[in-house]
């Protein structure tokens, strides 16, 4: 996401995927360093350990890893993580921050051999960029023109052997010679509620709060599927308990808080209901433009979009149509309506994806 974003409306919200101000620095208690003690993400894992070992069992760096999936998912924490296991330094950088050719050179140029070089929001490296990137993956080499016309000279120099770990929401933002060089991609998934469980029971321990399973699991569900809103809704919620003089975060204390903060029995704030509610009540359930609907809801196209919709779709409440937006029958009875059986919705629509 763009830094400039941040402000923006939907920026706000406790059940924001991505980071508040400050948060990762506060997490960093929280991120698991070893592949062990990581929750969730089966297939990742069990892939890790394996190339990891074959790694270290052939004194090799670890092939290039491209990490995609929604934000607050790990992949922060992954790559920290195989940098942990391989026993390797670590650069950390983004593509946005990299502007020139010779911003990337003097990077790779300090790496170690073996050392682990973590690109975050790699779609976002200029294609300039991108370019001296190609023949430093595949062969190690730095490959840069400096200067112009006749006195232009072409520099070229061996490179540790490292390894780069890129970091994207969506594969698809990536130019294809760029995705081809990774050895590795691995997609991250959303949580299931006894994962989270663990992650939030994990987290409570860290710090030093007690939660019953009936509480972590009331917070597991409510997280969106999400480590980073876990580890937030806990965080507020422990600010509940403490005030209100609760020394267990039980279910009610958890339902309690999060009632209080918005946050309903799915995760949906009050900016979420106000999308579905808008789509039954005063459109029948749909099928409405999207344009129409961000008009109505007083909300940016883009940012219903990337930030509202993947997780109304995700969860099951809404269906992207070619017609437009509709709401599903678990939104319906989700807000308590009666979902019409027959006159505008036809359910055969909610097969259509766009
Ligand atoms: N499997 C996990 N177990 C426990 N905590 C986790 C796990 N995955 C992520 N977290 C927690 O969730 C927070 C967010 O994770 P992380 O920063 O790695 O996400 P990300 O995918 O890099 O997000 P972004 O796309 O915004 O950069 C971390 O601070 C960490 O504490
Ligand atoms: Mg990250």
């Amino acid at each position: 996401m763009n830094y400039e974003e941040d402000i923006s409306s939907g920026r706000d919200r406790l059940v924001d995927p991505e980071p508040v101000p400050r948060e990762n620095v506060n997490d960093n208690a929280l991120r698991p360093k070893r592949l062990g003690e990581y929750i969730g993400q089966e297939q990742v894992r069990k892939s890790l350990d394996i190339f990891i070992k074959a790694a270290l069992g052939r004194r090799e760096p670890l092939d290039h890893v491209l990490f995609h999936g929604f934000p607050g998912l790990g992949k922060t924490t992954l790559s920290y993580i195989i940098a942990n296991e391989m026993g390797a330094g670590i650069k950390v950088t983004s593509g946005p921050v990299i502007e020139k050719q010779g911003d990337l050179a003097a990077i790779l140029t300090s790496l170690q051999e073996g050392d682990v070089l973590f690109i975050d929001e790699i779609h976002r490296l200029n294609h300039v960029v991108e370019e001296v990137l190609y023949p430093a993956m595949e062969d190690f080499q730095l490959d840069l023109i400096i200067g112009q016309g006749p006195g232009a000279r072409s520099i070229k120099m061996d490179l540790p052997r490292f390894t780069l770990i890129g970091a994207t929401t969506r594969t698809g933002l990536l130019t294809p010679p760029l995705r081809d060089r990774f050895g590795v991609i691995l997609r991250l998934e959303f949580y299931s509620p006894e994962e989270l469980v663990a992650i939030v029971q994990r987290s409570a321990a860290i710090l030093g709060m007690t939660i019953d399973p009936l509480g972590a699991l009331e917070l597991g569900r409510r997280s969106r599927g999400t480590p980073r809103i876990a580890n937030r809704l806990l965080r507020r919620v422990r600010d509940f308990a403490e005030v209100g003089n609760h020394p267990v975060v039980t279910v009610e204390v958890a339902d309690a808080a999060l009632n209080m903060l918005g946050v309903d029995r799915f995760g949906l704030d009050e900016m979420d209901r106000r999308i579905m509610l808008t789509i039954i009540d005063k459109f029948q359930g749909g099928p409405i433009g999207l344009e129409t609907l961000a008009t109505v809801v007083c909300e940016e196209k883009n940012t219903l979009e990337d930030v509202y919709e993947p997780f109304l779709i995700q969860s099951g409440f809404l269906k992207r149509t070619p017609r437009g937006r509709m709401a599903t029958v678990v939104a319906y009875e989700h807000f308590g309506r009666k979902f019409p059986r027959s006159g505008t919705i036809q359910p055969s629509l909610f097969g259509d994806d766009e």
